[in-house]
């Protein structure tokens, strides 16, 4: 069977959702879905055939069950099934609604029609197979750290009236584009967007288009931080950068490449366990680390150079 994708279904205690969550995530899950079932949650989760193996399944239902034992609550059921793509997208698709985030931003699934009237930003989306629905609280810390950080940028609906540098970021492991588009919103001059995986390219150039951005403002490309220097040749204004922990870490040392000595950034993607691990190694590669934002178990850290 051709583009089939394994549907997990897991009912678990609505306590342990956000922990599922994140296993999943983990497991490289291409999209979620959950829903209350009274006290339970069941979350629904969908990734391609080829990237599971049934041992691989069995080891995930493993660790959920080990991590509902260590904080003492019932241990969740996992169950599986293969479905078609078509299957998939319809699945997925019915349980994601408009959403607000931060003061500024709406986020309209594609397949939507737009609200008639809004004061906020919209990003129209369809992510595709790519991460970046903008439910997830890693990306949600983003988009409201850069409503702090472009608050006294104009936007490019608002008008020009004061002059400012034109601002240029980079977004590393772009997924869907989310925070791309979020920061074009907000005013920034351009993006280069980059992320390892070529399927998130894609997404983030279609839903360029779905938001009527010009390519030139936004620049994506398959790769890590060595692909925005290629792309933009010089260092940039802001990064934001929503991967995990263990990750960032490893990248950090290069992304002094693309900082100059006022840069700032923000990262995400950090559980509140690592985020010491992670400011330690911010710190020692010379970002100050000027906030910790939280939310549920996860934080985002907003960091600048000087
Ligand atoms: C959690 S998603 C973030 C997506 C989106 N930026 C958001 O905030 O919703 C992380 C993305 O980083 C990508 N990624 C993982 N390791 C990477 C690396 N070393 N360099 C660039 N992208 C990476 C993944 O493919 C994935 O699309």
């Amino acid at each position: 069977m051709a583009n089939t994708w394994w549907e997990l279904q897991i009912l678990c205690d609505r306590a342990l959702e956000e922990s599922v969550l994140w296993r999943l995530e983990d497991f490289s899950s291409r999209g979620t879905a959950s829903e209350s079932k009274g006290n339970s949650c069941l979350v629904k989760a969908y990734l391609p055939r080829f990237q599971a193996q049934l041992l691989d399944l069995a080891a995930l239902s493993l660790w959920l069950r080990q991590d509902a034992l260590c904080v003492g609550l019932p241990v969740p059921t996992l169950n599986w099934e293969l479905i078609d793509e078509e299957d998939w997208a319809t699945s997925w698709k019915q349980y994601w609604k408009p959403e607000k985030i931060g003061d500024r931003f709406l986020i309209n699934p594609a397949w939507l029609p737009l609200p008639e009237t809004t004061e906020r930003l919209v990003i129209r989306l369809d992510p595709g197979v790519a991460f970046g629905t903008g439910n997830h609280a890693t990306t949600q810390l983003c988009l409201e750290s850069l409503e702090m950080r472009l608050s006294d940028v104009p936007s490019s609906f608002v008008g020009q009236s004061v002059k400012k540098e034109p601002l240029v970021i980079a977004d590393i492991g772009c997924g869907s584009g989310i925070l791309s588009i979020g920061a074009l919103l907000l005013g920034a001059e351009k993006v280069y967007a980059v992320d390892t995986d070529p399927l998130a390219v894609q997404s983030t150039f279609s839903n360029r288009a779905l938001n009527d951005i010009k390519p030139e403002r936004l620049v994506s490309a398959e790769g890590s931080v060595d692909m925005i220097l290629k792309l933009a040749g010089q260092p940039v204004d802001g990064i934001v950068c929503n991967i995990l922990a263990d990750v960032i870490i490893q990248l950090v040392p290069e992304m002094t490449a693309i900082a100059k000595p006022n840069t700032w950034a923000i990262f995400s993607g950090i559980l509140l366990e690592q985020s010491k691990a992670v400011a330690d190694a911010l710190e020692q590669n010379g970002w100050i680390v000027a906030t910790l934002w939280k939310r549920k178990e996860w934080c985002c850290l907003n960091v600048r150079r000087s």
